[in-house]
């Protein structure tokens, strides 16, 4: 049976991947798994702005942007970042076709409601899935940047866990795997820091009432949450340093953090 699942690759953990991690992709889709990625570049996006002298602050754990913010991170998503994980993939020998989620209306995209103004941040409308399964069915690894559009041609700065949720659901993917610098959601037991097998939604609503998943942890698990309630039917956070994590994932299970559909 044909498996998908979308992967969410965050800036946090890209330079860190191994080859290992980029050859058991490979040999996943060697044996007929369909991988679509999305991925971030938070860091990247960050050091730029810096050498260039434009600011960054984050509002609620998005990035306000400015116009001139938005040509950055655009730049840095659709252009360097899209292009090395899909030259990553390539080095491992499976194909990978690099796209953001302007080309083809892929990621579409209005305002964030949010209670201060931060920008052009834009919230998913809706996903161009008949592309996205059109490159998979050409045996391409789909590599996304979540930068979105209207239909006026606007374009849209997505947090990537967002932008990976919303491809996900659309696609009906049996499970999203977001791959992070942590190897899952830690929590503090008994004094030690203990990763968590599972979760379920209502500790998640209070391990974020308590602080305790805080910061870029906070976006996974909503994310997470808003996809479970489609056909996806498990969201795992995992490291991408872990070995073979994916193939893990797939095949066995028991690695990172699973979040279930009730
Ligand atoms: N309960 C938690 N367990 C693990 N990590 C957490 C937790 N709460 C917050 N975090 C933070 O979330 C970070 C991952 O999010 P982020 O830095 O945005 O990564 P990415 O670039 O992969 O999206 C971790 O490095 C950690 O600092
Ligand atoms: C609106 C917003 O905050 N967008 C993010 C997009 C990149 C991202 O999400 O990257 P990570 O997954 O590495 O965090 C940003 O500008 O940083």
């Amino acid at each position: 049976m044909e498996q998908r699942f979308v992967m969410k690759c965050g800036g946090s953990t890209l330079a860190a991947l191994p080859d290992s991690f980029f050859a058991d992709l490979r040999r996943l889709q060697a044996e007929g798994v369909r991988p679509v990625i999305v991925h971030g570049g938070g860091p990247a996006i960050s050091s730029t702005l810096e050498k260039l002298g434009i600011e960054t602050e984050f509002v609620g754990g998005l990035r306000k942007t400015t116009g001139d913010v938005l040509d950055v991170v655009e730049m840095v998503l659709a252009g360097a970042i899209n292009k090395e994980i899909v030259r990553k993939i390539q080095q491992s020998g499976a194909k990978a076709l690099g796209l953001s989620g302007v080309d083809g209306m892929l990621i579409q995209a209005q305002p964030v409601a949010n209670a201060v103004d931060i920008g052009y941040v834009g919230d998913v409308t809706d996903v161009n899935a008949e592309v996205i399964e059109g490159v998979m069915a050409m045996g391409y690894i789909p590599v996304l940047a979540p930068i979105g559009i209207d239909g006026a041609g606007q374009r849209y700065n997505i947090n990537a866990d967002t932008a990976a949720g919303a491809v996900a659901s659309r696609l009906g993917v049996e499970r999203m795997i977001v791959v992070t610098d942590v190897p899952g959601i830690m929590k503090t037991v008994d004094g030690q820091k203990k990763v968590l097998p599972s979760i379920t939604v209502a500790e998640i609503d209070e391990m974020i009432a308590s602080g305790e998943i805080y910061g870029g942890m906070i976006p996974k698990v909503r994310a997470a949450v808003k996809c479970l309630h489609g056909n996806v039917r498990e969201v795992v956070i995992v490291s991408g340093e872990e070995p073979n994590v994916l193939s893990r994932v797939v095949r066995e299970g028991g690695v990172g953090t699973v979040i279930a559909g009730g």
